[in-house]
């Protein structure tokens, strides 16, 4: 007797999943399983998600799913023959299902959303006579039919079938996959949020053609809305602003500005600050294209087997909005990003085998790194390993807090590819893995096949035996799945850190970046020679961090009077006596309810242990901020003081001085005001305590 388990997708599915809970299926709703505070209900920037219409949808769809596949079971159904004139499930195997058609529509206000993109046989592939192995069945799902063959060489078609957010077929042009992708995105950096969309998937799938096309690239799309918007009255106050770099060999340049080397840095509000990038107000379409144009000429780019203008960098396109009357008042993000070819080693054009290989490393540990930043956070991990890779570190702010990640898996449908598109499917599956409709598919599947043939005619005993190993089989994946995910990064015990202890704000503990040891946030290698770096200088720079500060040292403070600036509401060099004469300060303070002159606590009595848990919470959050700003403060302050000192006192040196010192004090106020947030906050709770 035979009693290897069913498979379905590759992956083997369990009995007790299969038929124990296929009966359960109607009352399974689809998804809404990222919890995010901008989806559902109240949502800041979420005004009108249209999460009601879905649900309604999707309860009304998965009873019409529910009667597609009783059809499908039934004996008298005849599968339809595949490609290869088959039928679609291989007798011989029982390892493929013919799956319900996924028409319920993703929620386009997703978290995360993932996508995959066919694109259609190319005119070669077409002389060739090659075959179309993928196919879209519904507007969620695809399957791969990969031709095999056994080792007594009877040839056979393994099926692989995929749920996605959406899957756009050969046909769909980029209007289309723009609507379901990038523009949810354009609304949502109006409301002030930080996206990123990005393409990934073998060269020569259609990375470049989707995101950066320069008539019908998203990012085209993009700006056209993005401009539009712009005119209206409530966005007047805003202008966009447009970089391009690259991330090639783990380094950053700038493609607007001669590939210039550049830094990434975290400002105060943890945005993420790329140090020197050129950025052009742009404010239409043509321009864009211009300056797109520019930059894409000196892009790295090596050429391979498979596409001669094949990618060797990640491109980075950011449009950033910001106030026109204060371009450091940041507003929204989007990131358009063309990532390097996928596929693993395969690279041949290169000359230097070295540079070669140190190239596809590079580009698979960023691939690497990204998949887990996003699975961490579409499974809520509590510590997400941004500083694996320089892509990841330069995406942090587009990850956490106020964040939505769109990407668009693209595939070569011709045979030849099978192998890199099966990756490419199932990396994507990987980064966000539909769960409940992969399992629900599953357990059909499992349910169907086992209704039909495995199970029957065995005793209670060889059943029994039957669903041990399946159990076991299971759960050995699902450990081996998840193993490794949990330790956090750096070898640093979070969970032992009594400060960074249990919160729920979403990304309290996700902090990777360096604080006093690190030269800069990334831990980068920086001009070391002491010298102010030009171009720092030259305006175009919106980091704090102006001159090297390899030697921190304390005398150097002294040298620094902050109460001889001109800025008159830093009246102290000490932070706690600036916070007290903000107005902020003196009003949290004015309106905090002390406890009466008698000495007698007044708390209110009603007060319970989950309360005051909450308020230590808070407090610890309060205390971890105010002393990161802190080190950031010392280290803005070392900076600038080794700096001043490096430069003399006349002519040119002392303007280049007095420029930095100005964007010192600015960057100090950011800082100042992130404290003094944090403080005014606790305040405002213990306000609560005491009045209630
Ligand atoms: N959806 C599509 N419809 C029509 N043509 C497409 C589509 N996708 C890609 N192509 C064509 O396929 C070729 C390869 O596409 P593209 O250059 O975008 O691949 P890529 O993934 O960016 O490759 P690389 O990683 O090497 O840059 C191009 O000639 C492009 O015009």
């Amino acid at each position: 007797m035979d009693t290897s388990l069913p498979m379905f997708a590759g992956r083997r599915v369990s009995p007790a999943q299969g038929r124990g809970r296929a009966s359960t299926l109607p009352t399974l709703t689809t998804r809404s399983r990222i919890p995010s505070p901008f989806i559902g209900g109240g949502g800041k920037l979420n005004p009108q998600p249209p999460i009601l219409q879905q649900q309604q949808f999707e309860a009304a769809s998965a009873q019409e799913e529910e009667e597609e596949l009783q059809i499908n079971a039934s004996p008298n159904n005849r599968r339809p023959l595949n490609a290869y004139g088959v039928p679609s499930r291989h007798p011989s195997r029982g390892n493929s299902y013919s799956l319900p058609r996924h028409n319920v529509p993703s929620n386009l206000n997703d978290k995360i959303r993932v996508c995959v993109r066919k694109r259609p046989l190319s005119k070669k592939e077409l002389a060739r006579n090659e075959k179309d192995i993928a196919t879209i069945n519904s507007q969620r799902t695809l399957q791969i039919n990969e031709p095999k063959t056994k080792v007594d060489l009877t040839k056979y078609v393994e099926q692989h079938t995929f749920v996605f957010d959406d899957v756009f077929d050969a046909d769909a042009n980029n209007e289309e996959v723009y609507k379901r992708t990038a523009l949810p995105l354009v609304e949502y950096i109006f409301h002030g949020g930080k996206a990123t969309c990005f393409a990934y998937g073998q060269t020569g799938s259609g990375k470049t053609f989707t995101m950066l096309d320069e008539r019908h690239g998203l990012y085209v799309l993009a700006a056209r809305d993005i401009f539009t918007l712009l005119q209206e009255p409530k966005f007047n106050h805003l202008a966009a602003y447009i970089g391009f770099y690259e991330i090639y060999q783990g380094h950053l340049y700038d493609l607007l500005n001669q590939r210039k080397k550049l830094f990434a840095r975290e400002d105060g509000k943890k945005n993420v600050i790329i140090a020197g990038l050129q950025e052009y107000t742009i404010d239409n379409v043509d321009s864009l294209v211009q300056v797109f144009d520019y930059g894409n000429t000196v892009r790295s780019t090596g050429s391979t087997g498979a596409n001669e203008d094949s990618s060797r960098s990640h491109a980075i396109l950011q449009i950033v909005l910001k106030h026109k009357n204060n371009r450091k008042k940041f507003h929204g993000k989007l990131s358009f990003i063309d990532l390097a070819g996928s596929e693993r080693g395969a690279d041949r054009g290169d000359a230097d085998k070295q540079t070669r290989h140190a190239i596809c490393a590079e580009i698979n540990k960023s691939l690497l790194a990204l998949k887990e930043c996003i699975r961490a956070l579409d499974q809520d991990k509590r510590h997400t390993p941004f500083r694996q890779s320089k892509l990841t570190q330069v995406l942090k702010d587009s990850f956490v807090g106020n964040s939505r990640t769109c990407m668009i898996a693209t595939i070569s449908p011709n045979i030849s590819n099978s192998e890199h598109t099966l990756n490419t499917l199932r990396y994507a599956d990987r980064v966000k893995e539909l769960k409940s409709e992969r399992d629900r598919a599953e357990r059909v599947a499992a349910g169907l096949e086992l209704a039909a043939n495995e199970l029957q005619g065995l005793t209670d005993e060889q059943r029994q035996e039957y669903y041990s190993q399946a159990q076991a089989k299971l759960a050995a994946e699902e450990y081996e799945e998840y193993d490794g995910y949990e330790e956090g990064y750096e070898g640093y015990d979070y969970e032992e850190d009594p400060v960074y202890d249990d919160d729920d704000e979403s990304d309290f503990l996700d902090d990777d970046f360096p604080s006093d040891e690190d030269n800069d946030l990334f831990g980068e290698e920086m001009p070391s020679d002491g010298i102010v770096d030009e171009d720092f200088i030259s305006g175009r720079d919106e980091s704090a961090n102006y001159f090297d500060n390899e030697h921190e040292t304390t005398e150097n403070f002294s040298n620094l009077n902050v109460n001889d600036t001109p800025n008159s509401h830093i009246s102290s060099s000490t932070i706690t006596s600036h916070i007290q004469s903000s107005p902020d300060y003196s009003n949290s303070l004015n309106s905090v309810q002390l406890p009466s002159s008698d000495g007698h606590a007044s708390l209110q009595s009603g007060i319970t242990h989950a309360d005051m848990e909450d308020f230590l919470k808070r407090h610890r959050h309060e205390l971890r901020e105010v002393s990161e700003a802190g080190k950031r403060e010392t280290k803005l302050l070392a900076n600038f003081t080794l700096g001043m000192n490096s430069n003399n006192d006349i002519g040119a040196a002392h303007d280049l001085t007095v420029e930095a010192f100005e964007k010192y004090l600015d960057e100090l106020d950011t800082l100042l005001e992130a404290k003094e947030h944090n403080i005014s906050e606790l305040r405002r709770r213990i306000n609560q305590l005491w009045r209630r």
